[in-house]
């Protein structure tokens, strides 16, 4: 048994060497070549995986994407050929809402303002914008969820439509799949149209897919708009972004918002749990024994934290602002972007901090902000 694996999917060799020979590649290098009598192709999103990829792979039976994006999926070519696919759903999303959350704790703490009460439109109410709403609404910003699809599927949150969901938001994050087709495509979802119906002075996130939001057009609102505020995860033609953009952006990450080490570790281990039956494999052991100590010294806390003082606990388990430098010191150098991605700092998640009260207040909204609370 072949497995060939993006170099860049960690504990692939703890998980998988025991029942298999393992080959790794840069993601973006692997090409048709490479999976000749290889029986299990394990990729990121930076891998176009289509007609020509497996043109030659005689033996390939399995192809895994450890993310949850699988817009770099041809998954009507792997199953013409009969070749079995999944992702990881939901892997990184508290990855991705923690980003959101830290994002939007950064920009207030900026500019002295407060988030509770803020209308925040979260456009996407799949894994990652439940997350986002879940951290945000325990801030008591005033969540409002858009997701057509969710809607009419009978899910029983609240929804609005996306001109109701845009129309008064303080706070616009993004968080849908890259689609071009269907009844709700979302390739440009936020389009020059759509950015002059935003209030002047909305923060807009985006950590889904770049296209989701025309670029090009976001810079010419932008500039039109300076008193918006713009965070920026995922951009247009990664790995080189737009400088122009990068400029006009408060906060820019190089696509690493679902890059805690949690996440990660959960995406290899969904497909060693999606291959194990297949290919009689012992169940894995526990995802926690692949990830080292968190080695944070836990926090008591004898009143509800201000703030400033929640955001100073996020930045005990997360840098958020060395990303953002490092995005403007290398992103548009050659190889810069990608290298950011593959050297990205050892980030954990909240529950990685364990809050311990001590005295009489309320602590369950901390635990929905995804800290740990000792009792
Ligand atoms: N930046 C990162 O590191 C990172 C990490 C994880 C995921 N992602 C991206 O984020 C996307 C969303 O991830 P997820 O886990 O939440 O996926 P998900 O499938 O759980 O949720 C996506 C939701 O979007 C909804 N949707 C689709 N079209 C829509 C439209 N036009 N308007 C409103 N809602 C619409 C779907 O119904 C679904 O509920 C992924 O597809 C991936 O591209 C990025
Ligand atoms: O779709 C996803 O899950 C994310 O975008 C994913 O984290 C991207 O990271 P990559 O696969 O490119 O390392």
């Amino acid at each position: 048994m072949r497995i060939l694996a993006d170099e860049n999917m960690p504990y692939v060799e703890a998980l998988f060497a025991e029942h298999a020979q393992i080959t790794t590649k840069a993601g973006r290098a692997i090409n048709a070549d490479d999976l000749v009598d290889i029986d299990v192709l394990l990729v990121r999103s930076v891998t176009q995986v289509n007609r020509t990829l497996i043109a030659k792979a005689n033996k390939l039976k399995y192809v895994g994407s450890a993310t949850i994006g699988m817009d770099h999926v041809d998954q009507q070519a792997l199953a013409e050929r009969d070749i079995r696919f999944s992702n990881a759903p939901g892997c990184n999303a508290v990855g991705v809402g923690q980003w959101v959350a830290q994002v939007l704790l950064t920009l207030a703490d900026k500019s002295d303002e407060v988030l509770k009460g803020k209308k925040l439109a979260v456009i996407g109410a799949g894994n990652t914008g439940t997350a986002a709403a879940k951290c945000l609404q325990a801030l008591g910003c005033d969540v409002r969820l858009c997701d057509p699809f969710k809607a009419a599927s009978g899910d029983p949150r609240d929804f609005v439509s996306l001109d109701e969901a845009l129309d008064d938001a303080d706070i616009v994050t993004c968080h849908v799949p890259l689609t071009k087709d269907g009844e709700y495509p979302t390739h440009y979802l936020l389009d020059r149209q759509r950015l002059e119906s935003l209030k002047p002075n909305v923060w807009i996130l985006n950590a889904c897919r770049g296209a989701v939001i025309d670029n090009r057009a976001l810079i010419d609102w932008a500039k039109a708009n300076p008193q918006a505020r713009i965070a920026l995860d995922v951009w247009e033609g990664e790995p080189n972004p737009m400088p122009e953009l990068a400029d006009l952006v408060e906060i820019a990450t190089p696509h690493i918002a679902g890059y805690s080490l949690e996440g990660k570790a959960r995406g290899s281990y969904m497909l060693y749990q999606w291959l194990a039956p297949q290919l009689t494999w012992p169940a894995p052991n526990s995802l926690a024994s692949l990830l080292p100590n968190p080695n944070q010294a836990p926090i008591t806390c004898s009143a509800a934290p201000s703030q400033s003082q929640l955001l100073s606990w996020c930045e005990r388990v997360y840098d958020l602002d060395l990303d953002d430098r490092l995005f403007r010191q290398k992103a548009f150098e050659t190889g810069g972007f990608d290298g950011l991605r593959k050297n990205h700092q050892p980030r954990r998640e909240f529950s990685a901090l364990t809050l311990v009260p001590k005295g009489k207040f309320e602590v369950n909204w901390l635990e929905q902000f995804g800290f740990s609370v000792g009792r």
